[in-house]
């Protein structure tokens, strides 16, 4: 196995092309092999098998840096750097993330896991290297779907400008994690299909190179007629206009094609755009055929392609998009909005019940929130369903299009609280501290599904300005959810389990952990007092002042960051009152970014499982535990 040989990228130096090509496919059997068991971004890393390979043979990693954006698609990096004994362990607790990352290795110079981001990087770095006075290699790997995304656009403007000695490289396999939509990716489509332009660039090119020693003149002449063909038959070549040398389009799986473009765009003075197309999940049929799904996957059956789902009662995100397709038949002024996830969002049923009223606005969060608030000033009921991290990418849109003016928005956010596998760079954890600190902003969390269907029911019904729903990447807890949804009164919370030892307030699915603390401390007849903080904000004040004067100790737990948090809520409520004489404790997480794994594990390291809670609530009240 050539495969075995290659330790480092310098090892792929001595290969043939022949054996380049070999190894492409030893790859790709790896990477279907591997990721049967583990799962992860399959269809991603087997559309840029050759073209890492490539990068990795012409160029000198990590001197040249190589910026893959989101990062995704790093896995053929991962094995071609030294790395390919840890994929068992890939995206696991403690084991190889599924993004790049630094501390792994000296070839991970930039780390990312939200798109877009990869362009801006790489302007940065050759600034830095030319202040520095060298001269090593710029490359960033941006897909079809990233370009979409506005900080890319952003950094083109800069770049083009500019002028700088930089290589992109555009992987296009015409999708984002859907098929991509908008006039960017149907440019490229155009781009990618004009064959007469392609032909007719190519007999250019063999005239020219038939011509003797043709005279500077003329071969000037001959450049322009070249440029002008170009800009006669592909109206306007989008990324020369913006001051790139404009390279192909080339077939991303001809190794040696590719590798003769990227020497010549080596060559280029400036910035220069290499547009490699690709064939996402290339080398295994189901991921071709369907690369929506095969983006990121569990565990597969490698024969049959069947993807093995979990087992149980449906997730947070199904309830939702079969939620909103009930509301939406009684309310036409629905619109529900994703940035470029309909799929992960449960939206994908809504737009067959409602075609024109799905946005799929591409990867554009900033675009997506303000569009919402258009939508509202004029009487709409936009739902702007996106994943908790990938809101932070709107924060001043929320803040500036939709809170100030107070507008009619509602946020279905997605992925609320730990994800499990994507680990650090997607953990849902910060949007209840960014959201509750804004004016205007009501915040709710369901303890199970059924709430869910509520709280989207009080949202719809609420017309006094932005409203939010979090919920979290988990199956719900299977409660009957055949009644029709009921809006609940703003500002309430719902005592679970009365209690006279210690209250918990509890957030979203915390309510569950803490049943099962308060079930464990009966046993020993200590009563638990669970209280399901489905407000976040606003607060349940009147019971919160019912709580200062029991003086009983409370215990708030919510899977999000302590800082700014709900806990953070509590103590500012009881602190802008002078009511100091209370225990309190805040559990949720410290200020640190938590890695990828499971849930589970995740929720062990930080504490927030029914033993962390038993423990808090037994040293919180060290009375003697009686034996029931
Ligand atoms: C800001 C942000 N929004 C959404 C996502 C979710 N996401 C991850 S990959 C992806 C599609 C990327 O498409 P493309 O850049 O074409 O890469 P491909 O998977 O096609 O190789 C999306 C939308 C993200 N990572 N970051
Ligand atoms: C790389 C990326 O950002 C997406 O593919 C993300 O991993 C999707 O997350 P879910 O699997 O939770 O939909
Ligand atoms: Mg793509």
């Amino acid at each position: 196995m050539l495969l075995e040989q290659i330790k480092q990228p310098e090892d792929l130096k001595r290969l043939s092309m022949a054996e380049l090509e070999l190894l492409a496919e030893e790859i790709r059997q790896f990477l279907i092999e591997k990721l049967s068991v583990t799962g992860g971004h399959l269809a991603p890393n087997l559309g840029v098998v050759e073209l890492t390979i490539a990068l990795h043979t012409l160029f000198n990693s990590p001197e040249d840096k190589f910026i893959f954006d989101v990062g995704h698609q790093a896995y053929v990096h991962k094995i071609l750097t030294g790395r390919m004994d840890k994929f068992d362990t890939l995206r696991k607790y403690k084991g190889l993330c599924g993004f790049v990352k630094r501390s792994e290795s000296v070839h991970d110079v930039w780390e990312a896991g939200h798109s877009s981001t990869s362009l801006s990087a790489a302007m940065g770095m050759s600034i830095a290297r030319d202040l520095k006075g060298e001269n090593y290699k710029v490359v960033a790997i941006i897909g079809d779907g990233a370009m979409t995304g506005g900080m890319a656009l952003e950094a083109m403007n800069h770049i083009g400008h500019e002028k700088k000695n930089l290589m992109v490289i555009l992987n296009d396999n015409e999708m984002s994690i859907a098929p991509n939509v908008g006039a960017i990716h149907n440019y490229l489509s155009k781009i990618r299909s004009d064959r007469h332009y392609l032909k007719a660039k190519e007999e250019v090119e063999t005239l020219l190179k038939k011509i003797p020693a043709i005279g500077e003149t003329l071969a000037k002449t001959a450049e322009k007629l070249k440029d002008s063909l170009k800009y006669l038959v592909v109206s306007g070549v989008w990324f020369e206009e913006l001051g790139f040398t404009y390279m192909g389009p080339v077939d991303g799986h001809n190794l040696p094609l590719l590798m003769d473009t990227l020497k010549q765009a080596e060559k280029v003075n400036g910035p220069v755009l290499v547009h490699v197309v690709t064939i996402k999940g290339k080398g295994y049929t189901p991921a071709e055929k369907d690369s929506h799904t095969w983006h990121g996957v569990g565990h597969y059956k490698i024969e049959s392609g069947q993807v093995l789902k979990a087992v149980g009662p449906p997730m947070y995100t199904e309830v939702f998009g079969n939620t909103l397709i009930e509301l939406a038949e009684q309310d036409p002024r629905i619109v529900a909005v994703t940035p470029a996830m309909p799929s992960g969002s449960g939206l994908l049923k809504f737009a067959s019940h409602f075609p024109n009223r799905m946005i799929d606005v591409g990867i554009a969060e900033q675009h997506g929130a303000t569009m919402c608030a258009g939508m509202a000033s004029e009487g709409m009921k936009p739902i702007f369903a996106v994943y908790s991290t990938f809101l932070q990418r709107a924060y001043d849109q929320v803040v500036h299009d939709i809170c100030r003016p107070n507008l009619n928005v509602t946020f279905a956010i997605d992925r609320a609280g730990f994800v499990g596998p994507d680990g650090e760079t997607h953990q849902g954890v910060y949007d209840i501290a960014f959201l509750r600190t804004l004016p205007n902003m009501v915040l709710m969390m369901p303890k199970d599904e059924k709430e869910l269907r509520d709280m989207m029911k009080t949202a719809n019904d609420y017309d006094d300005g932005p409203i939010a729903y979090r919920y979290p990447r988990i199956n719900g807890t299977g409660v009957k959810i055949d009644e029709a949804p009921k809006s609940i009164a703003i500002g309430t919370w719902e005592v679970i389990k009365e209690g006279d030892r210690a209250a918990v307030l509890a957030v979203g699915p915390m309510v569950q952990v803490a049943e099962e603390a308060a079930e464990q401390l009966s046993k020993e007849g200590i009563q638990l007092r669970v209280v399901n903080a489905r407000f976040i904000k606003p607060l349940d004040e009147a019971y919160l002042l019912q709580l200062a004067n029991e003086q009983i100790p409370l215990i708030t737990m919510e899977e999000g960051s302590i800082q700014g948090g709900f806990g953070s809520a509590v103590l500012e409520f009881f602190a802008e009152r002078g009511i100091s004489a209370l225990t309190i404790r805040n559990l949720g997480i410290a200020d640190y970014f938590v890695e990828h794994g499971s849930v589970k594990e995740q929720r062990q390291e930080v504490g927030l499982t029914a033993q962390h809670l038993v423990a808090e609530v037994l040293a919180l009240t060290p009375r003697k535990r009686q034996r029931a």
